[in-house]
């Protein structure tokens, strides 16, 4: 007994949150015990088996098992018992979900990712689902903004990329302002929150949102964090283009650089993921700048700046206090910067992806209501590519003098020729024909009057945009990236959370 009861310790001691005294045949055992940490418990001929959460390398966590056994039958309900009263007393763990698989997004293995890897974790912690598998793009959107019967689930789970997550959150976010008669066309809008979480089994091309809520893209990883029932907050940017609503965003809204690979990329999906890297390395090369003028609330109430060196991690709380205001009454103290730009990013989080350990933006948090405005002006391939490169080590990648950045809670965006409405359908039309010559010519050395905004990876139709942060919207099973103890130490009952 003395020496599984020690392995167990051990084990749970990791994820200690609850302090149990129990009685062990004559001793007393004083145990951490991290009920938080057990996703199973069954009993066969007198041995008990758990099943538990393990962390591993590189913010990974797997299910390991432990067997115990006692020959002292009271003693032995007793442990049971206590066990079963923690695990009981776990309310944030969901029993019931409602679960979404792309079968088409990343290397087209979501439903496998599903079966093999998550299904039997899901049945090992009693969670019951009902599974959707997608027929086409948008099924699971609307399927959440009118059908699903969302009283019956503790939370929504997608399989899938960036986009899949998209399309939950604006099913959910929806969902939630028409059943509280919100209208999500007007900007200024104060939105509801959603109340159910969700949960991302990475299975796309990016995975920006898991990985940087998780610290990696491995589904085992993101299942176990469903069903120990972590919480996230996160920040939703509504993009608004004349009064009208067009789409929100969670990570990445980039127009130049970033809206023109995502058009390039669109037309390559039979490559799989590969082909961001490859309509980047052409984008690169046409280097075009667009011309326009970005106006901006910058966040002064707040404590970080997004050149800090303290990244947002596990534990980082923000009070929703700092929420979206209206615009009348902020309308003060914005400004503004015209001119030609390469890039314009908005990076709601740190967009951190396996491209980009670091993300585009490494010091934005998840949850703060604010979103990090990057202006990327023209300047030479070399310097861009300079500037670009920063993304994927640890350097500065705003200590650039074409580059600036700023903390803001809005943002609009008015490309130049851009005024009134006719001239904007004008241009929409124009946009396509241009974009069209130039793409066909890569080496055409004029750049065309406008970009395309990427919205997480989705194209909008306009480029006159009116973006606002809408400070802890949605929550998803996550906690956001856990300091990394060292791989020695993760035996350490020291390392305990
Ligand atoms: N059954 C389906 N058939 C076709 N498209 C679908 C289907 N289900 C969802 N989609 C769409 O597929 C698009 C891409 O999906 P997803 O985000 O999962 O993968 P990805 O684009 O490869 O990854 P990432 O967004 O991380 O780059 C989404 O915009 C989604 O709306
Ligand atoms: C010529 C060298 C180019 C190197 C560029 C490396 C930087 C890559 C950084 C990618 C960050 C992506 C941020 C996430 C955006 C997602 O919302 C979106 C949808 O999945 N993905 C993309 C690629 O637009
Ligand atoms: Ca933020």
């Amino acid at each position: 007994v003395g020496h599984c009861w020690r392995t167990i310790f051990r084990s749970c001691h990791r994820f200690s949150s609850n302090f149990v005294n129990c009685n062990l045949a004559t001793q007393t055992f004083t145990v951490f015990l991290i009920s938080n940490s057990i996703i199973h418990l069954a009993l066969c001929f007198g041995v008990l088996y758990l099943s538990y959460v393990e962390r591993a390398r590189q913010h990974r966590w797997r299910c390991s098992d432990v067997t115990f056994h006692c020959s002292d039958g009271v003693l032995r309900q007793q442990w049971i018992q206590t066990i079963r009263e923690q695990l009981t007393a776990l309310t944030s763990r969901p029993k019931h979900l409602l679960v979404y698989i792309n079968p088409y997004g990343g290397k087209q293995q979501g439903e496998c990712i599903y079966e093999q890897k998550v299904a039997p974790l899901f049945a090992c912690a009693s969670i019951s689902t009902d599974v959707i598998v997608t027929e086409h793009a948008n099924h699971a959107r609307d399927h959440l903004k009118t059908e699903a019967e969302l009283k019956k689930y503790d939370g929504v789970v997608c399989v899938g990329g960036d986009g899949m997550f998209s399309e939950i959150v604006h099913g959910l976010v929806s969902r939630t302002q028409r059943d509280n008669g919100v209208d999500q066309n007007s900007p200024e809008e104060k939105l509801v929150p959603c109340s159910l979480r969700i949960g991302i089994i990475p299975a796309g091309s990016t995975d920006c949102i898991c990985y940087a809520t998780v610290g990696i893209n491995d589904p085992v990883t993101s299942a176990l964090h469903v069903i120990v029932g972590d919480s996230q907050p996160m920040d939703v940017c509504s993009v608004h283009h004349n009064n009208t609503f067009l789409r929100y965003s969670i990570s990445l809204l980039g127009y130049g650089f970033y809206g023109d690979v995502l058009a390039d990329s669109e037309r390559k999906r039979w490559m799989g993921p590969a082909r961001y890297d490859f309509s980047g390395f052409k984008t690169f090369l046409t280097h075009h700048h667009y011309e326009g003028a970005v106006s901006f609330l910058p966040a002064t109430d707040i404590l970080g700046t997004p050149r800090d060196k303290t990244r947002c991690r596990a534990g980082y709380v923000t009070l929703p206090n700092l929420c979206f205001c209206s615009i009348p009454e902020y309308e003060v103290g914005w400004g503004v910067v015209r001119g030609k730009f390469l890039a314009i990013n908005a990076a709601s989080m740190s967009c951190a992806c396996p491209r980009s350990p670091m993300g585009l933006s490494p010091a934005a948090h998840l949850a703060d209501g604010t979103t990090d405005l990057i202006l990327v002006r023209k300047c030479s391939r070399f310097n861009f590519l300079r500037h670009l490169l920063r993304h994927t080590s640890k350097d500065d990648q705003f200590d650039m003098t074409f580059v600036e950045v700023h903390r803001v809670r809005r943002f609009r965006f008015t490309p130049r020729h851009c005024q009134n409405d006719s001239e904007l359908d004008l241009r929409e039309n124009g946009k396509q024909l241009f974009s069209q010559i130039c793409r066909d010519h890569p080496a055409c050395s004029c750049s065309p009057a406008y970009s395309s905004w990427n919205c997480d990876g989705e194209i909008l139709p306009h480029a006159a945009i009116e973006v606002g942060v809408h400070c802890q919207l949605i929550k998803l099973f996550a906690r956001g990236i856990e300091e990394q103890p060292l791989f020695e130490d993760l035996a350490n009952p020291q390392c305990a959370l």
